[in-house]
């Protein structure tokens, strides 16, 4: 049943108390809520997401990533000194589906090193490459493109999934730029190798992007996991709620039992308390999920107390260790008249292409924008220094060409001319950031420093990025385009320059990672174990993007899909045993 409001609630326990409705917390309330004998409970703070359809066109996801205040967290972060003091943006879902319900769509596994990674620093084989490589099968049905076009030679069929829920495809709608990527991978193998998958375990090369965009509409974990099953009987979801503290239920042998949470509708709304026969589970997401736990008394105990927080668990990892991929959007004015920029300035072709999506699910909005993109290591930048990579299969940075104008730091949109982009992404970085409570009230942000560019060597590879763009586009096969720099890019002419440019301008990928991070027993910054659960504590596991140890070379959404896959089956196979027991 749907609730939007604790009021409605009929019962307040269930088997499994999972909060919250977001990109991991769907995949887990599926995979329970399939044994009819298990009760589930789900809680969203947000709003459902059926019936927005701007968020279902790609494209236009892509353009208005923050189209609307109401769907979202409104996070910014604190200000970021290597970033020369600004304050970004720092965006969430707030919704069904969380950030997948609001992001680009892009759909990359990460690499076998950084399963391996995994596995090695939590002591877990469960999760190496070739152990979790089920879990994605599992995730997917991977879709025929909109256009129907003959896709031999741009992915391996044999590395994906035909009958799980999300539908992963490829584009549906050429762009000019492909055959230009593609013939630059013939031109200069050595830099820009074709990569034919780059979901396979090695991410390295230029390849087609893989979306989680099938038949034209986004596919989220709304959309996938949760709307199909919303009226099996044991499944009670609740909307609009905030989930503002886990309690504490119990102990055992000194150890605390939190298998309570407490909701609110706003904040002055009553607390209300429901209870977990088996586990609490917290999917709320790398901001959220230490923000929940520092809240219920898990943390460092002299920053809680600092707040007035009794401490239930001492674990000084809450928060600690985030990560984040920093994202630079950089645009080149050519000589072309095929790029998207017409259509972006122009309202009458715009309605148009509106209408053909609604009419087809075709056209040019069925993408995300880029349908190519390349994966690199720049192993010279490294020398001398440690690096932060995880192997040879994990890239230094991402290359996302797109055939317009371009930017995420607010510049405004040129009003004349046509355009080539080309984001850059520092894809394993060494910097390091937090968060934080800013005080002891669930209904204030949380303090956000995702730490972006504190370590130079983030900087250099992004100069080298930007450097590896020019190059990408004064290959033959770009020439004719004559790609001039354009705006603050243009001003960037010294290595110091570059350096500016790239502190000025550069946002986050928002792909924070890593905050409640696994490891093994003896490790004391590992909040979890490597099942999952809350170290020092019994009931209370957490399941979303604060899990990672390292953040993978990847954008995030393909490797927290195959993770809460994998989580669903420890949880069942844990309550199996229990019951066997029993
Ligand atoms: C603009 C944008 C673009 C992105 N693009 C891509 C991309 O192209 N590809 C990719 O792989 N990744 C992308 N990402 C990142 C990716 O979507 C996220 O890393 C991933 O979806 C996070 O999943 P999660 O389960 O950890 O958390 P979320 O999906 O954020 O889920 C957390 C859920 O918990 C809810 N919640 C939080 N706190 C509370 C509370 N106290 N009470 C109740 N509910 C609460 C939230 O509302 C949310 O629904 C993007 C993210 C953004 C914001």
């Amino acid at each position: 049943a749907l609730y939007n409001n604790t009021a409605g609630l009929v019962k307040l326990e269930y088997d499994f108390v999972i909060h919250l409705a977001g990109t991991a917390g769907n995949v887990i309330a599926n995979r329970l809520s399939a044994n009819h004998n298990v009760s589930v409970l789900l809680v969203e703070a947000g709003v459902n997401d059926t019936g927005i359809s701007e968020l279902q066109i790609p494209l236009l996801a892509a353009r208005n990533a923050f189209f609307d205040p109401s769907l979202l967290w409104n996070y910014n972060t604190t200000s970021q000194t290597a970033l020369n003091g600004r304050v970004i943006s720092y965006q969430r879902g707030r919704l069904l589906g969380g950030c997948s319900s609001i992001n680009l769509m892009y759909y990359t596994r990460g690499s076998r090193d950084d399963f391996n990674r995994f596995a090695n620093v939590t002591g877990d084989s469960g999760w190496s490459w070739s152990s979790i490589f089920p879990y994605m099968l599992k995730v997917e049905n991977f879709t025929a493109p909109v256009d129907h076009h003959d896709t031999s030679g741009q992915f391996d069929p044999s590395l994906h999934g035909d009958r799980g829920p999300l539908l992963p495809t490829l584009p549906g709608f050429p762009s000019p730029l492909d055959q230009r990527l593609l013939a630059t991978t013939e031109e200069d193998s050595g830099r820009f190798p074709f990569n034919l998958d780059m979901n396979s375990g090695d991410t390295i090369g230029i390849g087609w992007v893989q979306s989680t965009s099938g038949n034209g509409v986004r596919s989220s974990s709304a959309t996938a996991y949760l709307h199909p099953i919303l009226d099996r009987p044991n499944l009670d979801l609740l909307v609009d709620t905030q989930a503002t503290r886990v309690l504490q239920t119990g102990s055992r042998h000194g150890i605390p039992i939190l298998r309570g949470v407490e909701l609110a509708n706003g904040v002055s709304g009553p607390r209300v308390t429901v209870h977990a026969r088996h586990e609490v589970i917290l999917s709320a997401g790398a901001v959220n999920t230490p923000q929940l736990l520092l809240l219920s008394g898990i943390g460092n105990r002299h920053d809680l107390a600092a707040l007035g927080i009794p401490a239930l668990v001492h674990s000084p990892g809450v928060g600690q260790n985030l990560q984040d991929h920093p994202l630079l959007s950089s645009s080149w004015s050519v000589n072309a008249n095929d790029t998207l920029d017409a259509g972006s300035r122009n309202a009458t072709l715009y309605g148009e292409l509106l209408e053909q999506w609604d009419t087809s699910r075709t056209g040019p909005l069925v993408d995300t924008g880029g349908n190519l993109i390349a994966w690199l290591r720049l192993p010279s930048v490294f020398s001398g220094s440690e690096d932060p990579s995880a192997g040879p299969t994990s890239a230094h940075v991402e290359l996302i060409p797109s055939n317009e104008w371009n930017s995420f730091s607010g510049e405004p949109m040129p009003e004349s001319g046509s355009y080539v982009s080309v984001v850059t992404g520092v894809i394993s970085p060494a910097s390091r950031g937090s968060v934080t409570l800013s005080s002891a009230n669930p209904f204030d942000p949380p303090a956000i420093d995702p730490g972006l560019f504190t370590n130079d060597l983030d900087v250099a590879v992004m100069v080298e990025a930007i450097r590896t763009s020019y190059a990408l586009l004064a290959t033959g096969p770009w020439k004719d385009l004559a790609a001039r720099p354009y705006g603050l890019l243009a001003d960037a002419t010294t290595d110091a320059g570059l350096a500016q440019y790239v502190r000025n301008s550069t946002t986050s990928f928002w792909h924070p990672t890593g905050t409640a991070k696994m490891g093994t027993a003896t490790d004391d910054t590992a909040v979890l174990d490597s099942k999952l659960r809350v170290k020092g504590a019994e009931g209370l596991r957490v399941v979303d993007a604060s899990v990672f140890p390292f953040i993978t070379a990847s954008h995030p959404q393909a490797p927290i899909y195959a993770i809460a896959e994998r989580a669903a089956d420890l949880i069942l196979s844990q309550l199996y045993e229990q019951v066997g027991e029993h």
